[in-house]
């Protein structure tokens, strides 16, 4: 082959011509066909080694980005120089385009033939010149490929032999060299083309494999599998910020085939890294990948531990790539990798960010549910919350699942509505006995500062416990060094608009709107158990006054004294009308026992079991009436501090006694009738409808059918009350009683003082006979009782009663101007009028007057008294 290189005859001249023809324009087809390096390397070494000889060939490519050439296909089977021990170096090195050795062959039009020798000696010349010629080589033909004169890339072919390469051989590298420069550009296009189509699926493939991930431990599979095929033996880790924005901690992490200290990773893997630590901000900073050399950052003087871990693991460079969801950092990527290419590591870090927003955007779908669930639970629980113990029960347990926190002390803002109690507190903080014995101290008061921030803020405050918070608000009894928790909350309680107290909790991270509606509801529950509390206060109260009064009810139904025939009509109406709902009209004199019958009527009916409900209308103050009766709602009117039930519904399912009905104020006369009519009525101020059913007995001394014609009193109210009226008789008109309830009351009088029973002597029996009575039982009652207390032995003989004209409402005819006569004849018809014309035995007029019967019948005759005078008025 080397004859072609030779001399040669004319014949073979036209030979060789013809050769090189054929030669040119089978390389030239082939060279078109030329898509993939190997191709070259045998064009190089096949086809143009068996026409010329030579030892090997390099081409080289320019970098324009830094005006140097790189080794780009390279023979390596034939490479005289494979076995030097600065190949490898050589094959990676970048050879500066500015020496003049490049130079020359950049300028020249033709291939240039060179000695080693002498071209290796030059200053600059590139290193790969003399390592050629360490290895036998003497001669290199270099030749510039251009494209549309565009110089892409050299052709070097080296020769051990002494003589340059022959002018045939130089025309036809000459020749074939635009061919050859087309190819070259065709394969670095190709390359290209087949890098891109590699990363895309590269890519696609991680996409689809990551579309399926749902959870971190799936999503570290993925990546891992992912990186693993860029970089197998490279390690990563992936960090999150944290949601305190200002750190980052580790996510996912491979150590890949590094061997490390295990104790060190665990360290890294636990620990949260400040994001501004001078290299994670950095990476989050770029939009690029960033390499950082392990060792120069160490001389840097950057004490971080993971740092120390990747040299520890024998990574010298670490590229870090920012994790983001749209302009959002999320995170960042660290990775060992010793090729950094920038579409596929970007486009895996964005499928990445993608797949971690999910993944969090689910965790935190989750962790919703997991918190509505417990907050419906909580919810439930506290239903269920009667006491002040599974208040406390049920918030710390909800709290510690919730925030892990930690209750601090529920205070509540006392009547005075300035001072703020504690009212739960967590026994691991604070001393319980301490805490009762130094109540005010624990107390807060509504003008500290923190308490008004508190206050004024309609959402939860994250307070440090500073020295301030320490000693004002918490005044916590351990000590700081034995407490986890670094942050207080504090969050007002609040009903409505009105403030309730607040809640002060340790704990780390705590979900403001979450801590707010669980706020909202413990703020219910508290008022719950207050009110609670308060019931079962009153309910005692009730419970001891209803039995006391369920006690005198029953004792008065069987203190009724009185067998007379007036009072025999009474209790034949009582027993019609009790088993009923019928109201009631109690009418009499005052004393005459209208309250007592109405308690008899109470008691003789179905709604025995409740309490009779009294009200004394004429006891109420006029601006309160209707308060009274139907209650107020909060804010009503000034003063309505809290809201008040009133007797009406105090009475519902049981009786209503409006004692003196006469002196209702008119306004207050068309409520009364609504709540007859349509038995439902209002709270002052509110605006619910309240459904009733109590049965009402209305009581009056006074005259109602005259209080209607005077136009005081409503007629309709009146014939609502009138269902059925009970006239109680005075006691003048039931003589025939005088002496039962006389002893009754002695006896029960002298009973209180411990004395024996007293008697009545018959003169002064007689004299409370003809008493007229105008305070009726009430006033015998009174009388027994100061008697009981001023008779000095058991007998009763005379009663130092008002003088008979002092009662003058029943006196008119008893004038000083009358005569004698006509004054007995008076008194005697008063006396037959009280005894209902019974003239004879016991409650008889003859009994009252003190004269025998036979006597008062011829009184009657002389001094002309008709029945008509006694029955008649
Ligand atoms: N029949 C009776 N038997 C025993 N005690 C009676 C009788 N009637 C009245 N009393 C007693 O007389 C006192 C006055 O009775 P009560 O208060 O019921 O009268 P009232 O008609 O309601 O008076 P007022 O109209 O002044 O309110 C009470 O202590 C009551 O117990």
């Amino acid at each position: 082959m080397k004859r072609l290189s030779g001399l040669t005859t004319h014949l073979e001249d036209q030979s060789i011509l013809e050769t090189e023809r054929q030669l040119l324009l089978d390389l030239g087809n082939d060279i078109t066909r030329i898509r993939d390096k190997n191709d070259l390397i045998v064009l190089f070494s096949k086809r143009i080694k068996s026409l010329f000889y030579f030892t090997h060939t390099i081409i080289t490519l320019i970098d324009r980005k830094d005006e140097t050439y790189i080794p780009f296909l390279l023979d390596h089977q034939a490479s005289a120089i494979k076995d030097h021990p600065a190949y490898a170096t050589m094959v990676g090195s970048r050879f500066t385009l500015s020496e003049p050795f490049i130079q020359t062959v950049l300028a020249a039009k033709e291939p240039v033939d060179f000695r080693l020798d002498e071209v290796m000696q030059a200053p600059q010349s590139p290193a790969f010149l003399r390592v050629n010629f360490e290895k036998g080589i003497r001669h290199v033909l270099m030749t510039t490929l251009r494209i549309e004169d565009r110089p892409i890339g050299f052709i070097h072919i080296y020769t051990d032999c002494d003589q340059p390469f022959s002018k045939d051989f130089q025309a036809v590298i000459e020749r074939i060299s635009p061919q050859l420069s087309s190819a070259v550009a065709n394969i670095i296009k190709n390359e290209e083309i087949l890098k891109k189509e590699s990363e895309k699926s590269f890519l696609l493939d991680f996409s689809n494999a990551i579309t399926a991930v749902r959870t971190q431990e799936e999503l570290a599979v993925v990546v891992k599998t992912a990186l693993r095929k860029l970089n197998p033996d490279g390690g990563y880790v992936i960090r999150k910020i944290n949601p305190d924005g200002i750190t980052m901690s580790a996510y996912l992490h491979d150590t890949g085939s590094s061997t490390f200290d295990k104790a060190l990773l665990e360290r890294v893997l636990a620990e949260k890294y400040p994001i501004n630590d001078g290299l994670q901000n950095r990476v989050l900073d770029s939009f690029i990948p960033l390499l950082f050399t392990v060792e120069r950052e160490l001389d840097r003087g950057y004490s971080l531990s993971y740092l120390d871990l990747w040299k520890n693991m024998g990574f010298k460079t670490m590229v870090g790539l920012a994790l983001r969801n749209g302009n959002t950092n999320i995170g960042l990527l660290w990775l060992s990798i010793d090729e950094i290419n920038i579409p596929i590591l970007q486009g895996l870090c964005s499928q990445v960010a993608i797949a971690m927003g999910n993944i969090m955007a689910n965790e935190d779908i989750l962790r919703r549910q997991a918190e509505q669930a417990l907050m419906l639970a909580f919810s439930n629980e506290l239903t269920g919350v009667k006491t002040k113990a599974d208040l406390d029960y049920v918030t710390s347990q909800t709290l510690q699942s919730l925030f892990n926190t930690r209750i601090a002390v529920l205070y509540l803002l006392a009547e005075d509505q300035v001072t703020l109690r504690p009212f739960l507190f967590d026994k691991q903080f604070f001393d319980e006995q301490e805490m009762q014995e130094r109540i005010d101290f624990y107390s807060l008061k509504v003008s500290e500062t923190h308490v008004k921030q508190v206050f004024e803020s309609t959402q939860p405050l994250l307070l440090e416990i500073d020295e301030h918070v320490e000693a004002k608000c918490l005044k916590l009894s351990i000590q700081r060094e034995q407490r986890k928790y670094k942050n207080v909350y504090a969050a007002a309680l609040r009903l409505g608009e009105q403030d309730l107290g607040m809640l002060w909790m340790l704990g780390e991270q705590i979900n403001g709107p979450l801590l707010e509606a669980i706020c909202a509801q413990i703020s219910t529950a508290v008022s719950n158990v207050l009110a609670g509390e308060q019931i079962l206060h009153l309910k005692k109260q009730l419970e001891d006054e209803n039995d006391y009064l369920k006690e005198q009810l029953r004792t008065n139904f069987d203190e009724i004294v009185g067998s007379g025939q007036a009072m025999q009509e009474v209790y034949r109406l009582i027993s019609l009308v009790a088993p009923s709902n019928t109201t009631v009209l109690l009418l009499g004199e005052t004393g005459t026992g209208k309250e007592l019958i109405a308690k008899a009527i109470h008691n003789a009916s179905s709604r025995k079991g409740k309490l009779m409900i009294k009200v004394n209308c004429a006891a109420l103050p006029p601006n309160l009436v209707e308060s009274e009766l139907f209650g107020h709602e909060r804010g009503a009117f000034t003063g309505a501090v809290e809201r008040r039930i009133g007797k009406f519904e105090l009475a519902h399912n049981s009786t209503i006694f409006l004692d003196e009905i006469g002196e209702m104020p008119l306004e207050t006369q068309v409520k009364l009738l609504r709540v007859l009519q349509e038995k439902e009525m209002e709270r002052v101020g509110g605006k619910a409808t309240i459904k009733l059913n109590v049965r009402v007995i209305a009581a009056t001394n006074r005259n109602l059918e005259a209080e209607v014609k005077a136009g005081r009193f409503r007629s309709d109210l009146y014939y609502r009350l009138n269902v059925f009226p009970i006239h109680l008789p005075a006691l003048r008109d039931r003589v025939e009683d005088m002496k039962s309830l006389a002893d009754f009351f002695l006896s029960k009088y002298s009973k209180n003082v411990g004395k024996k029973p007293i008697k009545l002597s018959e003169n002064a029996l007689r004299q409370l006979q003809a008493y007229l009575w105008p305070g009726n039982v009430r006033e015998l009652e009174h009388l027994m009782e100061r008697s009981v207390l001023l008779n000095p032995d058991h007998l009763i003989r005379q009663f130092f009663l008002p003088s008979i004209s002092e009662n003058t409402a029943e006196t008119p005819a008893l004038g000083s101007d009358l005569s004698l006569e006509e004054v007995e004849r008076t008194y005697i018809i008063q006396v037959l009028r009280r005894c209902q014309g019974k003239i004879s035995g016991i409650g008889g007029a003859a009994e009252i007057l003190g004269i025998p019967g036979n006597t008062v019948h011829s009184k009657m005759k002389k001094l002309r008294i008709t029945k008509a005078d006694y029955f008649g008025h």
